[in-house]
């Protein structure tokens, strides 16, 4: 068993914890996911949701019709341009959870040791001896000593589609979404049928599938369903009711490491619920996101605290801050030679530029990694190696046809890198040449290295390291800055 507990070896000065908060790299490398909803669909809180660091919005198809979740996503997109800060867009499928038909708008309090009556005739009014349900399957479903979990949400856990997909072909054309959350992946075979799903909805054979962890299923099948998926959700809220809470802590360890080596980005899920209603976190939900981070999570996602919590900018903001503690400690060296390790020799072309631009950025401490792509492989390879400063890739977008139009790739990319740690996108100009000559790439060059000074990442006399291609040869090269 892998120890992904990667801390800083030496001691540590007692009065250097007391420093004033200075991540590295503002807002940290460690990205986060919110939820929007009821308290945070309006243009200014989603505007102060991403300039305190929330890079990809999650829509959760669970609850609310598609006007609601248009409406919010308009004032999503409205922020975007305000802000110009990018943000991708995740669609969080409806899954297998029923829900309560609760037509009172009072909430529903149930009593321990009662009797609770399901019922599918959902005109009837909810009350605590008597909940309607939107499935009328049921009574068929469960058998006599069955246990049904009545909570954030009541689901039966056993239907074999784990998906709803229909009620998202409409609003995820509608809108491409980046990143379809696939709730309750119980087996790899529910990410192929999505994946196929998705192959004849035009635009959206782009959008990645990430599966949601959340039962005992997805558990056992993970390494299948990890093969398939182009990213894992830990969905710890709803895992955490299938799994002893002794046994949480090992699943996460053991399964972001394995996200980590395979290089596909892992999200951890329910972190500092408290903040739901408070200004701050308990200090375990505080220990909690950084042990996530030591523990290899490329994001972090927030439900409840920003879908209806009070605070969720706070929230944003205080996780963000934390994580970026945590990486100040990070062993990236240790965690670098796990995974030179776990690749094995002969390493591909690709990865040895990616490891060997990773190991002479740490080496000549430059302040960032700059990577020309299109498909954006190889800066997410380079993110792999999880290197101490931001990689930005510079996503050099290609002319494509579909036989019908003539479009720009690039966007999908660019989006889909903002749920992996250490990131930080940029769509260059379409009219910049997709094949790098010579010089051609020098011109983007130079707005990449703007777009570094602007952020405040990259400043005078720092070096940079550079991943191109020029001409057939992919370089590293470092750059040292004038001005
Ligand atoms: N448009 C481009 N201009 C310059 N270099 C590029 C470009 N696209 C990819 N590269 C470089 O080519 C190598 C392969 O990168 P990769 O991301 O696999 O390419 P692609 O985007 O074509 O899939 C890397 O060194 C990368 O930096
Ligand atoms: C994220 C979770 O659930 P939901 O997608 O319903 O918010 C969870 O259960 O951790
Ligand atoms: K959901
Ligand atoms: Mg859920």
């Amino acid at each position: 068993m892998n120890s992904n507990h990667l801390l800083l070896e030496e001691p540590i000065r007692m009065a250097s914890i007391l420093e004033p908060s200075k991540p590295s790299f503002f807002p940290a490398m460690t990205k986060i996911v919110g939820t929007l909803g009821p308290k945070s669909r309006s243009v200014e809180i989603i505007s102060d949701c991403l300039k305190a660091g929330m890079s990809v919005a999650r829509f959760d198809f669970s609850w609310g019709d598609i006007e609601f979740h248009q409406e919010t996503l308009e004032n999503l997109k409205t922020a975007v341009k305000s802000t110009r800060k990018l943000c991708a867009i995740m669609l969080d499928t409806g899954g297998p959870e029923l829900q309560v038909v609760n037509k009172t708008e009072h909430p529903i309090s149930l009593e321990a040791d009662t009797k609770v009556i399901l019922t599918p005739d959902q005109d009837k009014p909810a009350t605590s001896n008597l909940l309607p349900i939107n499935y009328h399957g049921l009574s068929k479903a469960v058998k006599k000593g069955d246990t049904i979990f009545i909570g954030q949400y009541l689901f039966t856990g056993n239907e074999t589609t784990s998906v709803w997909l229909e009620v998202i072909s409409t609003w995820g054309v509608r809108n491409n979404i980046d990143i379809l959350s696939l709730s309750y992946t119980r087996h790899a075979e529910d990410i192929r049928h999505a994946r196929c799903f998705l192959s004849k909805l035009g635009e959206l054979n782009q959008t990645q599938i990430f599966a949601k962890i959340e039962n005992i299923e997805g558990l056992t099948h993970f390494d299948e369903i990890l093969q398939e998926a182009d990213g894992i959700i830990f969905s710890r809220g709803n895992l955490g009711i299938d799994l002893p809470p002794e046994k949480v802590f090992l699943f996460q360890k053991a399964a972001l490491y394995k996200c980590n080596m395979m290089g596909k980005p892992a999200v951890v899920t329910r972190v500092v619920d408290s903040m739901t209603d408070n200004l701050r976190p308990t200090r375990a939900e505080a220990t909690d996101v950084a042990n996530a981070v030591l523990d290899g999570s490329d994001a972090i996602l927030l439900g409840a605290e920003t879908l209806r919590g009070l605070y969720p900018v706070e929230t944003v903001s205080t996780v963000g801050k934390i994580c970026a503690e945590a990486e100040k400690v990070f062993n990236q060296d240790l965690y670098f030679k796990k995974t030179v390790k776990n690749v094995g020799e002969p390493m591909s072309h690709l990865e040895s530029i990616a490891s060997s631009a990773v190991r002479a950025a740490i080496k000549v401490k430059a302040s960032a990694i700059i990577c020309f792509t299109s498909s954006g492989r190889a800066a997410r390879l380079i993110a792999k190696y999880r290197p101490t400063m931001p990689v930005i890739s510079v996503v050099i977008p290609r002319l494509k046809t579909n036989q019908l139009r003539w479009t720009f790739s690039g966007a999908f990319e660019a989006r889909q890198s903002l749920i992996v740690r250490g990131l930080f996108p940029m769509l260059a100009d379409p009219r910049h040449p997709a094949e790098s000559k010579s010089g051609s790439n020098e011109s983007v060059l130079k707005v990449a290295l703007d777009h570094g000074k602007a952020s405040g990442v990259i400043k005078p006399h720092d070096r940079v390291v550079v991943c191109q291609k020029l001409g057939d040869a992919s370089v590293v090269k470092i750059l040292e800055l004038e001005d």
